[in-house]
């Protein structure tokens, strides 16, 4: 069964092409990005296994164009790994926030969408996109069924004292404001592959995940459920990201609003796009732009990155607390998984908790699940390859075999 999974983001759509024989037999036949939506310059790079890859630099005004390249650059007479697009079967999505309204993958209806659709001011820099993705397909291949798989979904088993904020009640009854958490798909797949890694019973280890892309957040993984994650009613929270600022006063906000004479709406904008490395710096939300100006000197990249690696660390050892113990901390995402300083900040002086990191390992090591410490250590730590494209095929081929 041919399966097309697309990650669409508010800029790029990341997809893949994977023939599911079964959810353990599987074969990549393609993936690529498209970069550059609405703006000038859009790029497609298709990399389809073992064939010519291909690039195109062309204007993708939408979504639905960038979509229709994928199709083109997919069934393409030399690059391409299908007949025809009748060969797909189905089309998997990443959707960011499922509020409390799934905890699982689900086929797309039109109530599907309208939850999604509801849902799309919680998550600004992401549904949208995400919604724009299914609109697409639906638009070039309306018989194709569609499943999504939200970001959300593995946090729900989180326990109410995960989740309730301490604000009145009504609102969290009122508008379900709550922690949902994020990268969900991430933090279970790359828990289950790293515990397989360490040896370890996934069913129960206690696992510390750290996805940590341009988004980032932790993950306390308890006997392979979610107990609690750093990112909450919207991806802002926890971590500080790129643009976004991660945990802060929430006094702050109110007497800068105050001050600035802002609406709600500009703080949003705010705290989204302006904050993060970005904010702190001036400089760039690209880690590896910070990385480079900290090493020419730059005193507030240096700072930014300090903040950045401390946090992770400080929540390694909180979720050590709230799960009783320790068994893994797993490192992936763009930065997690390429940036072996970040990952040395974390694990160093770990001891008191039985973590010995191998620094010779770490150092240079990027994109290759590794385990991270002494053969000794009774925690290990690992670097494990996240895969959410991986996981959303497998969620679509699950549910489109019920279909038969
Ligand atoms: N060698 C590297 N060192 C540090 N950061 C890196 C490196 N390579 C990529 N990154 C960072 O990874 C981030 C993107 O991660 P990714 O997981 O793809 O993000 P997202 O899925 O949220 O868009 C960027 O901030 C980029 O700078
Ligand atoms: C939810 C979220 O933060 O996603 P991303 O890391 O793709 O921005
Ligand atoms: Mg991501």
């Amino acid at each position: 069964m041919v399966i097309l999974v697309l990650n669409c983001g508010s800029s790029s759509i990341k997809y893949q092409v994977i023939d599911m024989v079964s959810p353990r037999e599987n074969s990549l036949l393609a993936k690529g990005l498209v970069e550059r939506i609405g703006i000038e310059g859009g790029i497609i790079t298709h990399k389809p296994t073992g064939k010519p890859r291909l690039e195109l630099t062309t204007d993708i005004p939408n979504h639905t164009k960038g979509i229709d390249l994928i199709f083109k650059a997919i069934t393409d007479s030399e690059s391409g790994v299908i007949a025809s697009l009748d060969d797909i079967r189905a089309v998997g999505h990443r959707v960011a926030h499922g509020g409390d309204f799934f905890d699982r993958s689900v086929l797309v209806d039109d109530e599907v969408i309208n939850r999604i659709e509801q849902l799309v001011e919680l998550a600004p820099l992401h549904n949208p996109a995400n919604l724009k993705g299914i609109y697409a397909v639906k638009e070039l291949c309306p018989a194709i069924p569609q499943v999504v798989c939200f970001d959300t979904s593995f946090h729900q088993s989180m326990p109410p004292r995960s989740y309730i904020y301490g604000l009145p009640y009504k609102y969290y009854e009122q508008y379900r404001v709550r922690r949902y958490g994020f990268h969900g798909t991430s933090h279970k797949f790359v828990a289950q592959k790293g515990c397989e890694l360490a040896g370890l019973d996934f069913a129960k280890a206690k696992v510390v995940t750290c996805h940590i892309g341009n988004g980032a957040s932790v993950a306390a993984v308890d006997g392979g459920r979610s107990i609690d994650t750093s990112m909450g009613f919207t991806p802002v929270d926890g971590l500080l990201m790129g643009t976004r600022c991660g945990e802060v006063d929430p006094g702050a906000l109110t007497y800068i609003a105050d001050k600035e004479h802002m609406t709600g709406n500009e703080v949003w904008g705010m705290i989204n796009k302006q904050a993060g490395v970005l904010g702190i710096t001036g400089l760039s939300s690209d880690m590896r732009d910070i990385e480079n100006a900290a090493a020419e000197g730059n005193e507030r990249a240096k700072l930014a990155l300090d903040v950045y690696y401390y946090r992770v660390k400080k929540y390694v050892g909180a979720y050590a607390a709230a799960m009783g113990g320790l068994d893994l901390v797993v490192f992936t995402g763009g930065v997690g998984e390429n940036d072996p300083a970040l990952r040395e900040y974390v694990c160093s002086g770990m001891e008191f908790l039985g973590l010995e990191f191998d620094a010779d390992v770490n150092r240079g090591l990027r994109g290759k699940d590794t385990i991270l410490t002494k053969p000794a250590s009774r925690v290990k730590a690992a670097l494990i390859a996240t895969n959410e494209e991986l996981v959303i095929a497998t969620d679509t081929f699950d549910i489109v075999e019920k279909l038969r």
